[in-house]
């Protein structure tokens, strides 16, 4: 001690200051040492250390990417550097083969886990973010099996026409007097639909943020459910707007712009996580006590998600798996229950909203492609414009799903899916070592003139002949080990939705000149959808 004050005393502002400008200035020679040795350098802007590329913050995410894959993207592969990481991002439909098969677990984590995951209690929790093998496979397991007998059954379609007829209602009440439509921001009432539907599908409740956000437009007196439906949306919206902040080194979590950022998402997440658990011990209360009284079905397969999440693995599983590791035949707990019904609100509601305001942002701007749907539309519905949309029905709109998947092609929401290597591995022709990053870039693929000829066309025709579209060069939701658990719902959704919306009403853009308003975060965000929605006569449909 002794010796340290001596040394400590002797030491003036300028000796801190040389030792100080000692250790940056190694740090930076280091830094770039390491980057100018890297092993397969590919093209790239060069690196800040500690930031890497500062553009990532001040631009927005999606645009900047586009304009990285116009400079750089020509060969299919080029690299990054997002706060001290490397990143390898693969614009061709040929290198990202590896990433999408089913066999062998060498590319099945998403993320490196040196961010902030544990803090939030994700890295073992859930699906979507889940960095931990064994824990990941024994939720999406149970999520799978809770989930996919769903989209077998009319139960989603039944909750999104009886939502719509709801949403339909606030519409046409929300119409000035004078005026032939009503005007709304549709990002806004899907983002209050959507998560009505997730709420009705997961737990069977309704939780009225479509009535509640009505409510609020018409200045009706301000009630405790309409602040707490509020709260949820906002938090849902949050965590899907802010959710970068979590991937940002652990090193990096004191400095002045990240602790608050991070604070904020981290009460947010508290809130959220608190009121689920709530609706998981709510249900698992009344489960036991419908069983203690004889009344649980155990043989209907329309259970909805929590429920089947809570029986999953007991005597009670609609579904019971045989032939399975028998680590993952065991029953969750509340808290990994909670992980999950995170997932299906966070990654369940965004993206199908983001996906609907981009279609209909294409379908306002093409005139032949709305006649076509408003035909396909007639010849599926005839003139009845109430009958209740089947998962029949659905099957035969096919033009409907092309307009989906051309929307999801040009402007996909989900625009950049990551893999990390666990092991040594060939990618693209290259030999790169275990714990390394990639990045397949959607939009760049999905946009290649390689794959499609104008691809910056949109033509919903492309998709009506799926053998003539090259490789893995369409991905909307991804693919192999990790392929999103909700696609066969979301694909319901937006077909009903579309269906419903454009059979009840004509949709007008209220500025025609407007580009479509975005922001990226780990999926491109629909900001402001604003629409005239004229009700339509009886008969009107073709018009
Ligand atoms: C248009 C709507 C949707 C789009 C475009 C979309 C897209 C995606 C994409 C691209 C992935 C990553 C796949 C990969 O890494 O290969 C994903 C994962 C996931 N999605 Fe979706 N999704 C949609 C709707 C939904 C819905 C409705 C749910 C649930 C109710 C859902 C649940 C999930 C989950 C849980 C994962 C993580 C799977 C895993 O990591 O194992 N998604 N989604």
């Amino acid at each position: 001690m002794g010796l340290l004050y001596t040394i400590l005393n002797g030491v003036n502002t300028t000796d801190i200051f040389i030792g100080l400008l000692t250790i940056i200035c190694s740090y930076v020679i280091y830094f770039y040492y390491k980057h100018f040795t890297r092993i397969n350098p590919f093209p790239g802007p060069i690196p800040i250390p500690l930031i890497g590329s500062l553009a990532i913050f001040l631009e927005d995410i999606d645009a900047w990417f586009y304009k990285l894959n116009k400079l750089y993207g020509r060969d299919g592969i080029y690299e990054l550097n997002i706060a001290g990481n490397r990143q390898i991002v693969i614009t061709r439909a040929e290198y990202i083969d590896k990433f999408l098969v089913n066999d062998g677990s060498a590319h099945i984590m998403r993320t490196a886990n040196n961010g902030l995951l544990d803090l939030f209690d994700l890295h073992n929790k859930g699906v979507g973010l889940n960095h931990d093998y064994k824990h990941w496979k024994f939720n999406r397991q149970i999520f799978s099996q809770a989930i996919m007998p769903l989209s077998l059954t009319n139960k989603p379609s039944n909750i999104l026409n009886q939502l719509f007829e709801e949403m339909a209602n606030y519409w046409i009440d929300l119409k000035q007097k004078d005026d032939n439509g009503s005007i709304i921001d549709m990002s806004v009432w899907m983002r209050r639909f959507t998560m009505d539907f997730i709420s009705l599908l997961t737990t069977g409740k309704h939780i009225h943020s479509m009535y509640h956000y009505c409510q609020k437009l018409k200045d009706e007196p301000i009630t405790k459910e309409m602040i707490e439906s509020e709260e949820f949306a906002d938090c849902i919206n949050t965590f899907v707007s802010d959710n970068q902040i979590i991937f940002v080194p652990k090193i990096l979590r004191g400095l002045p712009l990240v602790r608050p950022r991070v604070d904020h998402l981290l009460d947010n997440c508290g809130r959220l996580y608190d009121k689920l658990v709530e609706i998981i011990r709510k249900r698992r209360r009344e489960i036991e006590k419908s069983i203690i009284n004889g009344e649980f079905d155990t043989n209907t397969k329309q259970l909805d998600l929590l429920t089947s999440l809570i029986v999953a693995n007991t005597q009670y599983d609609p579904h019971p798996q045989k032939n399975l590791d028998p680590s993952i035949l065991r029953p969750m707990t509340d808290d990994e229950i909670r992980g999950v019904m995170f997932d299906a609100f966070v990654a369940g509601t965004d993206t199908t909203v983001n996906t609907f305001c981009f279609a209909l942002y294409y379908i306002t701007h093409h005139p032949n492609v709305k006649k076509k749907l408003l035909e396909e539309i007639e010849t599926v519905f005839k003139d009845d414009p109430t009958k209740p949309i089947t998962l029949e029905d659905l099957e035969k709109l096919k033009y409907v799903e092309a307009i989906i998947k051309e929307t999801s092609r040009i402007r996909p929401t989900v625009s950049m899916i990551s893999r990390y290597t666990n092991r040594p591995d060939e990618i693209a022709g290259y030999k790169w070592p275990a714990n390394t990053l990639f990045i397949m870039y959607v939009r760049g693929i999905n946009n290649n003139p390689l794959y499609w000829k104008d691809p910056e066309k949109f033509i919903p025709e492309r998709f009506y002949n799926s053998q003539e579209i090259h490789k893995n060069s369409f991905s909307m939701f991804g693919g192999g080990l990790r392929m999103c658990l909700g696609r066969k719902v979301a694909i319901i959704e937006l077909k009903t939705l579309l269906a419903s919306l454009y059979r009840k009403f004509d949709v007008e853009l209220v500025d025609m000149q407007a580009p479509v308003k975005v922001e990226t975060s780990t999926i491109t965000v629909c900001k402001e959808l604003n629409v005239k929605l004229i009700p339509r006569e009886k008969n009107q449909a073709k018009h």
